[in-house]
């Protein structure tokens, strides 16, 4: 089988991207924000904290035919940015981009942190390694493991837009959405991230500099964070940035025009167009804007920024590779 969805930026910035996943039966329909760089699938729900719900459709397996309780089975996760949430499991048909897996594990949520009850998604799909899940007494398998013996390939990709609705394609790859090749790089899962290496980096119209730089693909960051003298030589090209500690991070008076970014797989070139490269504002009025490339607190991330600019295979074969095309 194969099928693709529609991937929705939740807002003009494209902070995050989300999904529609089909549910029990039967079908509840949530909003997902796919993850790349995390193992479980968890929703809201009708077990979450009522004072951490404000908006967010809720799984409810009671009024589900197919569900069924994950007696004893527990999950509690924590994600780079400081956020979590935590719950108990069901089993329930899952359905994403025509795709079902029957006795999917679904995540409820009993607890989430603040960052989900004023966020957009309805909760996350993660489809990094299951060694990272975090579901106890033991792990249990992402959709995509589930999935991949049904997939006609081992595989999904990646095709995010700014400020407009992109897709994820599963079991193919669109040949009409990329141009020229995809370069392909190995992917090292002991760490249960979608690892790669990369060549080297230019900034703007400059001489490509060949240095290895490994980092994670990562669907469920927003930005593109990568080792200091990087960003620091990036931002010696953006008239009046600065490191900020008030804003833990690299700003920039908001108009400045920002380079392009280019980022190296093999002997492929993917650029980071400048617009790109001014995320949003972080002041009130306006006039301070944070600049898309990060530090990296050591795991480099190739998140939104760096996936949007680019089409994306996430190859899940026995050796997993990682491939790269322009578009
Ligand atoms: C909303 C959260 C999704 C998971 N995260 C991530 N993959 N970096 C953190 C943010």
């Amino acid at each position: 089988s194969e099928g693709s969805v529609t991937a929705s930026p939740t807002d003009t910035v494209d902070s995050e991207y989300t999904i529609p996943v089909s549910i029990g039966t039967p079908a509840q329909v949530l909003q997902l924000d796919l993850d790349t760089g995390s193992a479980d699938l968890w929703v809201f729900s009708s077990e979450t904290e009522s004072d951490e719900v404000s908006g967010q459709t809720l799984y409810d397996p009671s009024q589900s035919s197919t569900s069924s309780y994950m007696s004893g089975s527990s999950w509690q996760i924590s994600y780079g940015d400081g956020s979590s949430a935590d719950g108990d499991i069901y089993t329930d048909k899952v359905k994403i981009a025509g795709i079902t897996v029957s006795k999917q594990a679904v995540e409820l949520a009993q607890d989430v942190s603040s960052e989900f009850t004023t966020g957009p998604s309805d909760g996350l799909v993660g489809l990094a390694f299951d060694s990272i899940n975090t579901a106890m007494p033991s792990t249990v398998e992402t959709f995509f493991d589930n999935a991949k013996s049904k997939l006609d390939s081992p595989l999904f990709t990646a095709d995010l837009k700014h400020d407009a609705a992109g897709s994820y394609g599963f079991g193919f790859i669109d040949s009409s959405l990329y141009t020229g090749d995809i370069t392909y790089e190995d992917v090292d899962n002991s760490d249960g991230f979608w690892s790669w290496t990369s060549s080297g980096y230019a900034i703007g119209s400059g001489k490509f500099v060949k240095t290895k730089i490994t980092g994670i693909a990562d669907t469920g960051s927003t930005l593109l964070a990568l080792p200091s003298s990087v960003v620091k030589a990036y931002y010696k090209k953006v008239s009046g940035s600065s490191y900020s500690d008030t804003y833990t991070g690299y700003v920039f008076p908001c108009g400045t025009t920002t380079p392009s970014f280019t980022f190296g797989v093999g002997s492929l070139h993917i650029e980071i167009p400048g617009d790109y490269m001014s995320y949003a504002a972080a002041n009130d009025d306006g006039t301070t804007c944070y600049g898309s490339l990060q530090k990296s607190d050591g795991t480099n991330v190739f998140g939104d920024i760096a996936l949007k600019s680019a089409f994306v295979v996430f190859n899940g074969a026995s050796s997993p590779t990682i491939g790269w095309a322009n578009k």
